[in-house]
Formats: structure tokens, sequence, C-alpha cells
């Protein structure tokens, strides 16, 4: 196994763009696929791109004070929590492996999921808790310890939505199972060579659902029904994506009746979840809701202008104000993000843009470059309004307000990109720049939905912006 973490320890993660081979399908937002046309279309966030970003950025174990809904549809299965990983009972070099990744106790989640994930007889899952919370490492640990290394067959599979993704996971589980070094991982991800006339040895295979395919069902190069355990991580990626959704439902289906399966996930639209529903029989179903961002305490504003040049000239009057701490402007298209930052760029600003079309391992920079403040003003659109929280961010703009496809106001997106939670502290302010009708129908519909008073504000009178900072 030790060879394997070197194998993805050497995997450049943040270097690789999602790939645009035919086992990824497109989500509408890579920087490789999408060039043309989409400059002045809403730039959109592609769900397996965001889950790498957060995955990449995330610095270490997300602590929660918010309580799990635990539902159990097998009245026979156990529950009850550990508060510790000994109480587990794993065999000793597990243990040891945990330890070694500086674990000392389980998390939330895993206190709850982890006696059922490794419960005899096993199981079957769908756990729901936010990105942090120690999901990763709780399937992993169940992967590991149910591998019989007197067998030489594959025995447990992982599917992940991108090649990317599932390298992340393979490392999480070479680094917990190096001291194990009998039990032989895999990656089924494009590039991976197999040999088409011998069978695979390995016990565990991490990969996306299209190579998996190619493995099990075309090439027979393994057993499906000798698989143990399923594990489907980003399921709601998988499930709301048509070319996934559907390979995972062919694997699915050869699965023998006794495989343990395990969904994981941060959401869970209503949809996915019933269709989780469908194809897991008597799930433990753990849900650790996601802090919500809530608007108390923010301050929202709005500002009449005339047009884009308008806006633009309101931006420079609170210049002053919202570059003391470090604000985020929102824009529709990548097109008007683009336009936003020459023009701000050229006046003597230094400001970061982070749009669509720039590739994971350009994302990371930006970010990394806008987090440690060498930018005190970050230009971006939706791309960028979920899951990823920004500590230090207290101003807001809105250049362009979220609409939907039909121009309506995306109240949700509202919430995303100005809402704090309690993790990050509350204060904050939002200025949203109006320009006619339709944007202040949209304004009006937003400050109705949350009935939080959205107040006029005169970017060319200097008292006025003198009140934004007190
Ligand atoms: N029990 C624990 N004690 C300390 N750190 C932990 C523990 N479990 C996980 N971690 C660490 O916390 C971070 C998040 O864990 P993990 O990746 O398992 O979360 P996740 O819920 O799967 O997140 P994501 O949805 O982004 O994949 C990782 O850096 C991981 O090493």
């Amino acid at each position: 196994m030790t060879d394997w973490v070197k194998i993805a320890a050497d995997q450049e993660i943040p270097k690789l763009k999602i790939s645009s081979d035919s086992d990824e399908p497109a989500q509408g937002g890579s920087a490789a696929q999408t060039t043309t046309n989409k400059d002045n279309e809403p730039d959109v966030a592609d769900p397996a791109e965001t889950s790498l970003l957060i995955k990449i950025l995330g610095k270490g174990l997300v602590n929660t004070k918010l309580s799990l809904d635990v539902q159990q549809k097998n009245p026979k299965s156990p529950l009850h929590s550990v508060k510790t990983f000994e109480a587990l009972h794993l065999k000793p070099e597990l243990l040891k492996g945990i330890y070694a990744m500086g674990f000392n106790t389980p998390s939330k989640i895993q206190e709850t999921a982890l006696p059922t994930l490794l419960a005899d007889p096993p199981q079957n899952m769908i756990a729901q808790s936010q990105s942090g919370t120690g999901k990763t490492a709780a399937f992993v640990l169940a992967m590991l310890s149910r591998v019989n290394t007197d067998l030489d067959h594959p025995q447990v599979l992982c599917l992940s939505p991108t090649y990317e993704l599932a390298i992340q996971t393979g490392e999480v589980a070479a680094r917990m199972g190096q001291f194990c070094p009998e039990i032989k991982l895999r990656f089924a991800v494009r590039g991976e060579e197999v040999d088409r006339n011998s069978k695979l040895t390995e016990h565990i295979l991490i990969g996306t659902p299209g190579k998996m395919l190619d493995w099990g069902l075309k090439m027979r190069l393994f057993d499906m029904k000798k698989i143990r355990v399923f594990v489907l991580d980003e399921a709601d990626v998988m499930i709301a994506t048509q070319g996934h959704h559907d390979q995972c439902i062919r694997i699915h289906k050869m699965l023998s009746q006794q495989c343990q399966m395990l969904f994981f996930s941060a959401t869970y639209d209503k949809e996915v979840m019933d269709f989780a529903r469908l194809i897991v029989s008597e799930p433990t179903i753990i849900r650790l809701m996601r802090e919500e961002e809530s608007l108390d305490n923010i301050k929202q504003y709005y500002v009449n202008c005339k047009n884009e040049e308008g806006k633009y000239n309101a931006i420079q009057n609170i210049y002053g104000c919202i570059s003391i701490g470090q604000a985020i402007i929102f824009c529709h298209t990548r097109k008007a993000a683009a336009w936003l930052a020459a023009k701000m760029t050229a006046d003597g600003h230094s400001v970061a843009v982070l749009s669509g079309d720039l590739t994971v391992e350009q994302r990371l920079a930006v970010l990394d470059r806008f987090r440690s403040g060498q930018e005190k003003v970050l230009i971006t659109t939706n791309v960028l309004s979920r899951g990823i929280d920004i500590e230090q961010v207290t101003i807001v703009v809105n250049f362009d307000l979220p609409v939907d496809l039909r121009g309506n106001a995306d109240c949700e997106t509202y919430l995303h990109r100005i809402g704090r939670t309690g993790r990050f502290g509350k204060s904050g302010i939002a200025i949203n720049l109006i320009d006619g009708e339709k944007s202040m129908t949209v304004c009006r519909t937003i400050e109705k939905h949350f009935q939080k008073d959205i107040l006029y504000l005169n970017t060319d009178n200097a008292d006025d912006i003198e009140k934004i900072g007190t």
C-alpha cells in the first residue's frame, strides 16, 4: 500500500482540470470545455468542481454544534454512538493509521455513523453532513475494515463524480491504511491501463462510474457480485448528473443483495433523497444539517444607478469604504466580471477575478491570494456563491442582483452570497446596485421574501457613504 500512498501524493490535484472525457459528464462550467459562448450567459458553478475546491480549501475538521437527525429504517440495526476510536474495536493497524493522521476523537458524524458502518450484519446508510465534517474519513474507515485480505479480488467499490475527487478519496484511504500493507487499492479512473486478460486482484477500487462499468461489465475484470461494500460519494452530484445517474444505476443493479450500500453527500435535494431511499434498502439515515446562512445583522442597501457606467461610478465612490476590509463583488456573467475588473484595474485598484473560465488550479490560486489579503476586492460570478466561505469578507456588492433563468429574483442565491453563518461571525454589509425598473422589482422581491429592510443609499453623498461603515 505504501507505493499507492506515493501515487496519490504525486498527483498534483489542483493542476488537473475537470476531465472532458466521456466518463465525466460536463455540467456547464469547466474551463476546458467552455471557452466559447459562455461569456454572456449566466455563469454557473459546476457542483463537482465546487466540491473539489471546498475539499482542497478545507482546513481541517469543521466542528459543529448542530444536532444530528437519525432515522432508523431497519429496527434490527444497532444504534449507539462512540466517543473514542478504541470503542470501535478496529484492527490495531487501522487504529494506528487513524492516530497517525492526527485524529484523536471521532467527529460528530463519525460518533454516530461509525458503529452502524462497521456493524455486523452490515447496515445500509444514507448520510448527509456539510463539507469538512468527517464523512470521507468515516466511509474510508468502513471500506478498509471490511476488506478480507485472504481473498484477492475487489470487495469494495467507491464511486466519485470526477477523477480529482476519486484521487482525493484514494489519498485518505492510503493514509489511513498506511499500516495495512496487505490491503491493495486501485484507481478506476481515466488513464489507468489494465491487462484485459487478467482479473483484478486489488481489494478496493476507487473511481469514476464510467471506468468502473468498463472494468466490471464490459471487460469483466472483476465480479460485481463479490462486492461487499458500495460507496457513492458526492451522492447528490452523482444522482443529479444524467450520465452518472444512469451508470450508477447500472452498477448498483449488478451488486448482490448482501452488499452494504453507503451514500454520502453534503446536500440532498428532495428528489435526490427520494431516489436514494428508493434504491438503498432499509437505510439508516443520518443528517447533520448545514449551518444555515442568515441575514441577521447584515445591513442591506440599494443604490440607484442609471446603467453599467453608473454602477461603476457607485463602486468608485464606495471603493475607499469597501476596501477597508475585504469585499466580494458579484456579477451575472463572465463578461461583466471581466469588464468590471479591467476598468477597476485601469483605475489603479488591485482586484482579483474568479469566474467559470478558470481551471480549478487557477481558482485556487485566486482564492489563496484573496484569502491572504493580497487583493482587497474579489470580482466574481455565481461560481463562488455556494459553499466557499471566506471569513474576512464583510462587504458584498451585488453588481447584478441574482436572478433565475426567467429573470426572477433568486432569493436562495442572494442568501448564499451575502448571508453569514454563525461560525464566521454575523456582521456584514450588502450593497445592491440597481439600474432600472426590472432590477428594482427583483430587489423589492428579495426584501419582501426575507422581510428585512433594504435601505436607500446615495453614493454621491459623502455622509451617506460614511453611514456604511458605522
Ligand atoms: N476525527 C477526526 N479528527 C480530526 N480531524 C478529522 C477527523 N475526521 C476527519 N478529519 C479531518 O477533517 C477534514 C475533513 O474531513 P473529511 O474530508 O472526512 O470531511 P468530509 O465531510 O468528507 O468533507 P468533504 O465533503 O469536503 O469531503 C480532513 O482534513 C480530515 O483529515
